[in-house]
């Protein structure tokens, strides 16, 4: 079954959200945990005990696991298989963008059956040019996996880049936006090309009428956006937007239990 698809049942059966794994040091401190890998492992598995059969997407953020080296990330392949064992879809987000043939081998990683690192889908950077990610919206597709393009960032520095208007008139991020609606034209219910575009943006300023692909609102809580600010930005109707919150749910723990909890609080909120 085609992502699109996997992540429309998804939300339908568990609510839209999506809960990151970002193991910051000072969340490990909180949680009364070393900041070594055995900390790390604890506090991943601890969260994917708690998501992974109540949540319908997880992010875990790949710099987190990275940080420790080849540990850390055999901490992130055993945190993807267990999400996944769990039935949540994981959303790795690693933010890959590099020339094609590249890509290739970042598709090969993240977006291939067998590998270690396979996710159900990953975050891609389309700033060496929207094209330079064909390899993996490929592999993705080929695969029943999705990407997630960086279209408008939660963060403020990514205006610079993603308001500038490009050669044709259009903004970069309009840009991006228009290359996904053409990936995803004529796929029902949802198509497998998502983009980012940040739920603390002052006004969205890019037309996602014809994009027929999941949203990823980041900077949902910890960031300060809330629930108001996602329907003023993406309206009333907020079926194909997944707001994604970590910090904000993770400072509950290190209970699974209270975790859980946390979810149901943030879920609630969004009454949809
Ligand atoms: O535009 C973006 C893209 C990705 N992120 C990532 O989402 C989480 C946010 O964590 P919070 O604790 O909820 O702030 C983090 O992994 C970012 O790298 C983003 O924030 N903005």
């Amino acid at each position: 079954m085609r992502f699109g698809a996997r992540l429309h049942r998804a939300i339908a059966e568990r609510g839209p959200l999506c809960v990151g794994i970002d193991p910051h040091p000072g969340l490990l401190d909180a949680w009364g945990l070393p900041r070594d890998v055995s900390g790390l492992e604890r506090f991943a598995l601890t969260a994917a005990e708690a998501l992974g059969d109540t949540v319908a997407v997880v992010k875990p953020q790949s710099a987190f696991f990275e940080a420790y080296g080849s540990k850390g990330v055999a901490v992130l392949e055993r945190a993807i298989a267990e999400l996944r064992a769990a039935g949540a879809l994981v959303l790795l987000d690693v933010k890959r963008g590099d020339i094609g043939s590249t890509m290739a081998a970042y598709a090969a990683a993240y977006l291939t059956d067998g590998s270690p690192l396979a996710a159900d889908a990953v975050t891609v950077s389309p700033y060496l040019g929207f094209g330079s990610l064909a390899p993996a919206v490929e592999a993705a597709t080929a695969s029943g996996r999705g990407v997630f393009a960086l279209a408008l960032t939660s963060n403020p520095e990514g205006a610079s880049v993603q308001r500038a208007t490009a050669a044709d008139g259009r903004s970069v991020a309009q840009a991006v936006v228009d290359e996904a609606a053409a990936l995803n034209a004529g796929v029902e219910p949802l198509g497998d090309v998502g983009l980012v575009v940040g739920a603390t943006l002052a006004e969205l300023g890019v037309d996602l009428s014809d994009l027929r692909g999941p949203v990823l609102a980041p900077g949902f809580g910890a960031q300060g956006a809330t629930v108001a600010d996602l329907r003023r930005l993406f309206g009333a109707d907020l079926s194909g937007v997944l707001p994604t919150t970590s910090r904000d749910v993770l400072k509950h723990g290190p209970g699974a239990a209270t975790l859980r909890s946390a979810v149901a609080r943030v879920r609630d909120s969004l009454d949809v």
